[in-house]
């Protein structure tokens, strides 16, 4: 399997504070990789690190196989990036900013810039002053000047912000194309789990700093199968009693004092006849289906659900 970066116990402090602790991150090539995280998890600092923004403070980044210095020019010319709100010279047309990139860049050609102004949908109003476009807009123009210089990999730092739903919509086709038809490797990041679901085919969940969990999609679509809950109105001595008798680890009590029981391979009358062996009041054992978010907020929480 080939990775495209790689970052090894990737930190970085500022004032003594790590915003981001240890993290080792592996996305291979051709995949969307989602970071998942709400807002301050370092998602953005992690970008900004692989992208040679910001230096780590410890740890290492390997990109296309080679390790990242200072010096790392040409890695850095492999990538497309869009990392916090895309800046323009808002006096120039959209084409005029693409030209003036992609000079900078080394890689002044017109077909690529047509290319990537039709596949954003901007052919035709590529002519009007940056100033004049909305935020939809400039953030669709952001990813044309990305993907002008043909990168074999795409970051793009919540690039669907600010988008109304058609526009989020528009983007994330063109990102599975990308992808897809392309081959271009993307990470992206967003705190939203929906549209990370939608698009991703591993997902880093970030909080704190700390990357929790490293998982692909079709993981977890096994992982978020079925959990046993139980209602009881005593759910702490049921939990005692499945902790230290049936050895079961993986249990959580939800807000509604339910008992959910996740990866267990005890029968469900078995857990029935030990809990009341026990003296604990069952009212109702069900089997049931995890969401997604039911999973995240698992991760998030602190929980294990992963094997
Ligand atoms: N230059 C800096 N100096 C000090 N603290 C910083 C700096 N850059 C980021 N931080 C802090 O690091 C933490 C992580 O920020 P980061 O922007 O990476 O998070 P994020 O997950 O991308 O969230 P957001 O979506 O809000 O940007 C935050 O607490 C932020 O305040």
């Amino acid at each position: 399997m080939t990775h495209i970066v790689r970052t090894k116990q990737l930190t970085r402090a500022y004032r003594g504070k790590e915003v981001v602790s240890n993290v080792n991150m592996n996305i291979k090539q051709g995949e969307i990789y989602g970071m998942l995280g709400p807002n301050g998890a370092g998602k953005t600092t992690v970008m900004k690190m692989i992208t040679g923004l910001v230096k780590p403070t410890a740890g290492e980044i390997e990109i296309f196989g080679e390790r990242l210095t200072d010096t790392s020019y040409r890695q850095l010319g492999r990538m497309g990036t869009i990392i916090e709100n895309p800046i323009f010279y808002e006096k120039l047309t959209a084409r005029e900013n693409l030209e003036l990139h992609t000079e900078y860049m080394g890689y002044h050609n017109k077909k690529s810039i047509d290319e990537a102004l039709e596949l954003v949908n901007l052919k035709g109003i590529d002519g009007k002053l940056v100033k004049e476009f909305s935020l939809g807009m400039k953030q669709r123009l952001g990813i044309a000047r990305a993907i002008t210089t043909k990168p074999e990999l795409l970051i793009l730092d919540e690039p669907i912000n600010g988008l109304d739903p058609l526009g989020i919509k528009e983007l994330r086709d063109l990102f599975k194309m990308l992808s897809k038809q392309y081959g271009i490797t993307i990470l992206i990041s967003s705190h939203i789990l929906g549209e990370i679901e939608l698009i991703a085919d591993t997902i880093a969940v970030m909080n704190d700093g700390k990357l929790l969990q490293e998982v692909s999609m079709e993981h977890i679509a096994k992982l978020t199968t079925e959990y046993i809950e139980i209602t009881t109105n005593e759910s702490s001595k049921a939990v005692y009693v499945l902790e230290n008798y049936l050895h079961i680890t993986n249990v959580r009590v939800n807000d509604e004092g339910q008992i959910r029981i996740y990866d267990c391979s005890i029968p469900q009358n078995e857990l029935m006849k030990v809990l009341v062996m026990h003296d604990v009041a069952i009212e109702a054992v069900h089997k049931k289906k995890g969401s997604l978010e039911d999973y995240f907020l698992s991760i998030l929480n602190g929980g294990g659900l992963v094997a």
